[in-house]
């Protein structure tokens, strides 16, 4: 109260200035004085406080109204008054200068209740937050006094408020203290406060003071950059004063602190952005900074105000662009460039096609017709440079995205469950006995390819069937192309449906099938047969005890007179027979051990296919015989032979007598009933015990030479013509297969079967019109006795590849115990299969050549060779051709073989699998006492009909 009575005059400028909302006249009243300290600016003046300022001791401030400007400013000049103030020890909570009392010029005003306004002229009154740029920010806060103490800063003297300015009318204080000091603050650092706003988001100041209460229109704070309103500064203000106004502001501008008076002209100082905040620039994940000089200024925001009165006459203009814009030529669009022939286009092909291209590479490209160029532009499908060519020349694997490998969906009929095996695995003594056979870790074969051959068709390993590997490929694996079984491994390890490319099937009439999914080259390889490793009797024994109920068996003969048991096995069990197969079954020796795989036939196989190859059994008797349901056009209508070909099991009588005179082991064929296959399989054993190291080549060769129809009804081979290779004697380390033990014995005449192969064993008996040659003889015999010829036969692959499950063949014929000799040409023939490594060398008696022969050529020079015997016995000389052929070309030689090789072929060492080098320049005696005087049978063979046959034992009931 004390306060508010000693500085009257400082009440009423309050109430008269700023309107304070002083309600209560008690001085005492505090809370009101302190209430107003918070409180909004008041719009009315209370009649106290006009009291209060009618006070007449009191220096008055004087008070100018200026209508021009719309504040009144009010500066206390009396700086003794202040100074009585601060000697009284009264505090001025805002300042202790000037005090500027802002008060809006509202026409309510009582304008009565205050002195004359005119009375008050003589003073400026300026907006000086106009003048300096700061009015654009609105109002401040006022939040009591921590914030005013915070953020108020008053100055001295005159300084001019506009008193439209709300943040100015803010500053306004009437607190208790300020009725002891007339000294009104001025927030003269009102720009200051402004920059400390910038703490808070403008937004959020924004959202602030449109929450609180609604402020007059007047006093609406008006964001310039929102409004889009162009920004003076002090200059051009002042420009608008007249020259009055202008001394009053430099006066009072002169007053003003000098950091401020520096920075007044600035944008900074007014918070007015020229350029938008950039904060950072990305770009692809990198920042970038961005040169402030380079930068476009930012386009001004859209000015709201001016968008919603610019709308209207926007409308109006509208039709009037339109119609300017329809007449003014479209701008032109950019043409979008295509190009017209692909990757490559606008490139020139090499002229010379074989620039840069490796020898091979050449070579292959000179072998390609397709290739070379024409003459012509290709302009349908232009070459493809560089790589392409070489893409096209060498070749290479490409996979499909999905039509290639077009699986069966699920739900398909699957046999009855069964145990796999992706591994041939020895079973009982089979591992013991495989041990023991030469062919254990055979790792005879060695190839000598050079680079450019990459081990292909010429490849000694792959013509021998033995599969390349570190130890014996003279390439390496880059080159090398003979690793047909490692690819296997490599394309299957991964597993999925496209590698491992085959599925089981249910075919209509022959019970489960195998089909390919997915797409094979030719002779590419497609999968293995596994299965487990058995000996014979041990096959005999499952017959009986194990599978004497099964309406198929799943036995192929293997090796060493061995079975493959694929009843636990791979799916490659399910694969049928057909009359025209797509596929082979091969055998290889891998890592020195022997594998039997599914390979592609001569075409590629197509998705879709079943897989078939040719079992090429025996059915032994035609009541084995099974009906054949491939309905290929050229079906033979039964699973083996035609049946005109299969020979009808001989009467009892004449086995029984056959026994009684000189027999021979019996072999089996594949049957079909069960009786019949044990019956084979029985035969099958006692076969192989007789014949598994020494042959009886005695019996082989032994035939009744009377027995002509016998020999015309002799079985012919359905192996197809052997297709050899050119390769000389000397060059390839030849292996003889088990030798004509009983030539060399000159007891008859027969058939030799020399093998290159360790797992290729041929022997063949083969004699049909050797009667011819041996008539002579014959007439001089004392004694004629029958026998039987025996054809035994385990081939490793023919030449077609076609391979299958064992047997031998039995057959009878009648032998002859020759009281005298015949002297024979004797012929021994080399035939090398182009794709079989049973490099097959037949000793075979004439009339079994000439009846074998299958060209009127060959037919002819047997004759020839037989129709003299006088002049074979001259030479009494064995000769060996070597034949074979490769790439459609046949070639022949003729060589006397050395001692050693005929003494091979007595020991029969091929059997034992050492290998023996054929040389040409053998000793025609040696060679002669090989042949035995009494030998007549010439040597001949290896034509496809002399082929021994590899047959099926398994088969359905
Ligand atoms: C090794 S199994 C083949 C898989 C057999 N289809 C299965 O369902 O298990 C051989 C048997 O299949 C049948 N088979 C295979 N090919 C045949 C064909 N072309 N015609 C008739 N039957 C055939 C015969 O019953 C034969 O004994």
């Amino acid at each position: 109260m004390a306060a508010i009575e000693a500085a009257p005059t400082m009440a009423e400028l309050d109430s008269l200035l700023c309107g304070s909302s002083f309600t209560s006249n008690d001085p005492t009243d505090m809370s009101s004085n302190s209430a107003s300290l918070s409180s909004t600016p008041p719009t009315t003046v209370s009649p106290d406080s006009m009291s209060l300022a009618s006070e007449p001791d009191l220096p008055k401030p004087e008070i100018v109204a200026a209508s021009s400007i719309e504040a009144v400013i009010t500066v206390t000049e009396t700086h003794e008054t202040e100074l009585e103030q601060r000697e009284s020890g009264q505090q001025t909570p805002v300042g202790d200068d000037a005090i500027v009392v802002a008060e809006p010029p509202l026409p309510t005003e009582p304008s009565s209740a205050s002195r004359p306004r005119r009375a008050r002229s003589s003073l400026p009154v300026y907006n000086l937050a106009k003048l300096m740029g700061t009015d654009i920010h609105g109002r401040r806060r006022s939040k009591g006094d921590a914030v005013l103490d915070k953020r108020r800063r008053t100055i001295s003297d005159r300084t001019p408020v506009d008193p439209s300015d709300p943040s100015a009318s803010e500053t306004i204080d009437a607190p208790a203290g300020a009725s002891q000091t007339p000294r009104v603050g001025v927030d003269a650092s009102e720009a200051k406060r402004s920059v400390a706003l910038l703490n808070s988001p403008r937004s959020a100041r924004i959202s602030k003071k449109s929450s609180s209460s609604p402020a007059p229109a007047h006093l609406t704070r008006r964001a310039t950059r929102l409004s889009g309103a162009s920004t003076e500064n002090l200059a051009t203000k002042l420009s608008t004063l007249g020259k009055r106004g202008k001394k009053a502001v430099g006066k009072g501008l002169s007053r003003l602190p000098r950091e401020l008076l520096r920075l007044k002209d600035t944008n900074e100082f007014a918070h007015i952005d020229t350029r938008p905040v950039r904060y950072t620039v990305w770009s692809n994940g990198k920042y970038v900074e961005v040169d402030p000089s380079k930068e476009t200024p930012a386009p001004e925001p859209p000015r709201k105000k001016a968008k919603v009165d610019e709308k209207a006459a926007k409308d109006e203009k509208k039709p009037a662009e339109e119609k300017q814009e329809s007449s003014a030529p479209a701008p032109k669009k950019r043409a979008k460039k295509w190009l017209e022939k692909g990757l490559y286009a606008g490139q020139e092909a090499p002229i010379d096609i074989f620039k840069g291209l490796t020898s091979q590479e050449k070579k292959k490209l000179a072998s390609i017709p397709e290739l070379m160029p024409s003459g012509k532009p290709n302009h349908t499908l232009p070459q493809p440079m560089y790589n392409g060519l070489r893409i096209l020349i060498n070749g290479r694997d490409f996979k499909l995205p999905f039509d290639v490998c077009n699986p069966l969906p699920p739900g398909q009929p699957k046999p009855a469950a069964y145990r796999t095996m992706t591994k041939n695995r020895f079973v009982g003594d089979a591992a013991s006995y495989w041990k023991k056979t030469p062919h254990f870790e055979d790792f005879a074969s060695r190839c000598v390819c050079q680079p450019a051959d990459g081990c292909g068709e010429d490849c000694q390993n792959r013509i021998m069937l033995y599969e390349c590997d570190d130890s014996n490929c003279n390439l390496g694996k880059g080159l090398c192309q003979n690793r047909a079984f490692q690819d296997l491994q490599e394309r299957t390890k991964k597993g999925g449906r496209y590698r491992v490319g085959v599925e089981v099937v249910k075919t209509g009439d022959r019970g489960y099938g195998v089909r390919s999914n997915r797409c094979f080259e030719a002779n590419q390889i497609i999968m293995e047969y596994t299965g487990e490793i058995i000996t014979v009797a041990e096959c005999e024994r499952r017959m009986n005890e194990v599978y004497k109920d099964n309406e198929c068996y799943y036995l192929m003969s293997f090796d060493q007179n061995m079975i493959i048991d694929a009843t636990t096995g791979s799916i490659a069990r399910f694969v049928n027979h057909s009359c025209s197969p797509n596929c082979r079954m091969i055998k290889w020796i891998v890592s020195g051990q022997p594998r039997m795989a599914l390979f592609a036939g001569d075409r590629p196989i197509m998705t879709g296919e079943e897989l078939t190859y040719d079992y090429n059994f025996d059915p032994f008797s035609a009541k084995n015989v099974q009906k054949c349901l491939c309905g290929s056009p050229n079906c033979r209508g039964v699973l083996g032979p035609k049946p005109k070909e299969v020979k009808p099991p001989k009467p009892a009588k004449e086995e029984k007598k056959s026994s009684k005179t000189k027999t021979t082991s019996k072999t089996s064929t594949k049957v079909s009933a069960k009786g019949s296959a044990k019956a084979s399989i029985k035969t099958l054993i006692k076969t192989s015990a007789k014949t598994s190291a020494k042959r009886k080549l005695k019996d082989a060769f032994e035939f009744d030479g009377d027995d002509e129809e016998d020999a015309k009804t002799v079985k012919k081979r359905k192996i197809k013509a052997a297709t050899g290779i050119k390769r000389t004697l000397s060059s390839a380390s030849l292996k003889v297969a088990k030798g004509a033990k009983g030539a060399a014995k000159g007891t008859t005449k027969g058939v030799t079967t020399i093998k290159r192969s360790v797992a290729s064993i041929s022997v063949a008996a083969k004699k049909k019109k050797a009667v011819l040659a041996s008539k002579a003889a014959k007439a001089k015999a004392t004694k004629t006795t029958k026998t039987t010829t025996t054809t035994t036969t385990v081939r490793r692959a023919t030449t077609a590849g076609v391979t299958k499950k064992i047997l031998g063949k039995k057959k009878t014929t009648t032998t002859t115990t020759a009281a005298t000799t015949t002297k024979t040409k004797t012929k021994t023939k080399i035939v090398i299969p182009s794709r079989s490594p049973s490099l097959t060398i037949v000793a075979a008696g004439v009339a079994s050549a000439s009846a074998s022969a299958s060209t009127p050529a060959q037919k002819k020079k047997i004759a020839n060779s037989t129709s003299t015997p006088a002049s074979s016995a001259k030479k009494d000389l064995p000769k060996l051709t070597i034949s074979g052929s490769a790439s459609g070309k046949t070639s022949s030689r003729k060589c006397t073989p050395s001692r050693k090789a005929i003494e091979s072929l007595e020991s029969g060492l091929l059997l034992t699998g050492s290998p023996v080098s054929v040389s040409v320049s053998a000793s025609a005696k040696s060679a002669a006492g090989a042949a035995g005087a009494g030998t007549k049978g010439g040597v001949e063979g290896g034509t496809p009909k002399m082929m021994p046959k590899i047959k099926l034992i398994s088969a359905a009931k």
